[in-house]
């Protein structure tokens, strides 16, 4: 979008957080590489990589005409810049090579020490879900051995992971902190290529492609079968356009999440070079991502949006707690379920290489962004609380909060054009997540055939570009989990409302959010979400 080169967003939220130049979050997870985030179903349009300020260290980004700060004394450059500019903040290029372990859970400043966590997952199933690959295909697999987990040594913290039905808990050691994490990988050289030319790894030359799971905007997935053993995996290629010697570079960092082992973090199984792209294989869900499973079965029952809360809260405070990883691209396309009932999360950031690499190609921003990140705020934990919260309303809902209604011709959850609507949503509730305030008469009605793509806020067949939508997300109140059309449980909207806190400092922590009474209370057990997740298999079928 040229116009919008070296040109200021214009925001001037409420969030008085911004205090640092960030990453693009878009960029900083290894799965989703080149555009990183509008989703396929979401609107296309801003290249807001071309429009970050670049804030002095301390600074605030909202210095532009109209929100009261200084307009000259922000510049603007590219979002390429802008990312090599972060990565060497958070000293990810060269000497460090992990992406996500920079910021705490409140910011950079929090400590980056190791707490050990013992992770139960609540309600234990009968198979170990990090073997969960189930059947699909017409192929009968069985669940594949997990690789024993690399143990990390130095001066790590360990924590025990205990996996719901499996006998056996599996221990693994972390190292507490990005120097550490860095130093092992330009020490350890050896070792980790051991460990990348171990024979437990999955290599391609096991892989037999089924079919075509989805594609994102950075790559491309497909259902697999492991020839070795004999069970069905996900297999994601990313392209990457660097030099061979970057690319073994971003295999070794992808290794880390050979060391993540969480009920509630989809298993990883190995990853290799294929010509430009990096092949990742893990774990296969059988249900998809829970955008898809909106897209086909609607809205999700809230006491299951409850568990998917719960579940998501789980893996994060995991990879934070254990890994000092903040995943960074939190929305439904990466939260999958399987058959069993069980709830995952994936493409998390982990590899600095990955994004070093991608950095010229990204060109997308994600509408799960938070206010503060925006901004250009430093990312923090309470980033992807925003966008936990987000993704909650939009499955209650049934639909994107900042989506247009079924009139228009943008697309919600369901993902259908106006004419592929069923009837059923002339019910539909145009704006109940959304404040009055958020409506905007001074948006011209555009006829369909000649709008864009574009998300409305107040119905009426009004769209906003991306633009407005992330001005919207910045000035005005944030969505909420109330419509006229479900009575939501109040446990339910208070946690939506303490995710969704414009300023982070309010906003409530995975730790704390773990803790309120609509997780705590919650009367669904993992046989309830085992029969939902049959229900949604059923649906699922052809
Ligand atoms: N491990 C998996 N098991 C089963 N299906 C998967 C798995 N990983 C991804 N998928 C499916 O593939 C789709 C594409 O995933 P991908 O991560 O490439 O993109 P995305 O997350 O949808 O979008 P974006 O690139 O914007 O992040 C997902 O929406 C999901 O339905």
């Amino acid at each position: 979008m040229p116009g919008f080169e070296r040109s200021p967003l214009g925001l001037n939220g409420s969030s008085t957080s911004a205090s640092a130049p960030s990453s693009s979050k878009a960029s900083l997870h290894p799965f989703a590489a080149v555009k990183s985030s509008i989703s396929r179903k979401k609107p296309l349009g801003l290249d807001i990589s071309r429009s970050i300020p670049k804030v002095p260290a301390g600074g605030r980004a909202d210095s532009t005409p109209g929100s009261g700060g200084d307009a000259s004394s922000v510049s603007w450059y590219p979002e390429a810049d802008h990312l090599r500019h972060q990565i060497e903040l958070l000293q990810l290029s060269g000497r460090s090579s992990s992406s996500s372990y920079a910021s705490g859970p409140d910011g950079p400043e929090s400590p980056p020490s190791l707490s050990p966590v013992t992770v139960s997952a609540p309600g234990a199933v009968t198979s170990a879900p990090s073997n969960s690959a189930t059947s699909g295909g017409g192929a009968n697999p069985t669940p594949p051995p997990r690789p024993p987990r690399r143990q990390l040594t130095g001066n790590s913290n360990s924590a025990s992971t205990a996996l719901p039905g499996s006998t056996s808990t599996s221990n693994l050691s972390a190292t507490g902190s990005t120097s550490s994490r860095s130093k092992k990988h330009s020490t350890n050289g050896k070792k980790k290529k051991h460990a990348a030319d171990n024979d437990d790894m999955v290599k391609e030359e096991d892989l037999d492609v089924l079919s075509d799971l989805g594609a994102g905007n950075g790559g491309t997935v497909t259902k697999v079968w492991n020839k070795k053993r004999k069970s069905i995996m996900a297999k994601k290629l990313i392209l990457v356009d660097a030099k061979p010697a970057v690319r073994k570079q971003i295999l070794r960092e992808l290794q880390i999440m050979n060391d993540c082992a969480s009920p509630y973090i989809v298993s990883y199984y190995g990853c290799f070079p294929v010509d430009v792209h990096v092949g990742i294989v893990m774990e296969y869900m059988d249900l998809g991502s829970l955008d898809y499973i909106c897209r086909n079965t609607g809205a999700i029952p809230i006491d299951i949006v409850g568990k998917v809360a719960e579940s998501v809260l789980q893996g994060l405070v995991y990879l934070y707690d254990v890994h000092r990883i903040i995943h960074r691209d939190i929305k439904p396309s990466n939260i999958l379920a399987n058959s069993q009932g069980q709830i995952k999360i994936c493409d998390f950031g982990v590899s600095g290489e990955l994004i070093n690499s991608i950095a010229n190609t990204f060109v997308g921003t994600s509408t799960y962004m938070s206010p503060e990140r925006i901004q250009g705020a430093q990312y923090t934990i309470k980033s992807d609380v925003w966008s936990l919260g987000i993704s909650l309303v939009e499955l209650a809902q049934g639909r994107f909060p900042f989506a247009d209604p079924p009139d228009s011709d943008s697309e919600s959850c369901d993902g259908l054009d106006d004419d592929e609507r069923q009837p059923a949503e002339n019910t539909f509730d145009p704006d109940a997540t959304l404040p009055l305030s958020s409506q905007r008469p001074q948006l011209s009605p555009t006829t369909k055939r000649h709008r864009k793509r574009g998300v409305s806020l107040g119905g009426g067949g009004m769209t906003m570009s991306i633009l407005d939508l992330l001005q919207h997300i910045v000035n005005e109140p944030a969505p909420r989990l109330v419509s006229r059309r479900e009575q939501f449980p109040d446990s339910a909207v208070l946690f939506v409302d303490a995710c969704l806190y414009k300023d982070p400092a309010a906003r409530k922590s995975p730790q704390e959010l773990l803790e309120s009474d609509w997780i705590k209370n919650s009367k669904v057990t993992q046989a309830d979400l085992r029969s939902w997740a049959e229900g949604v298999a059923e649906a699922q079928k052809p």
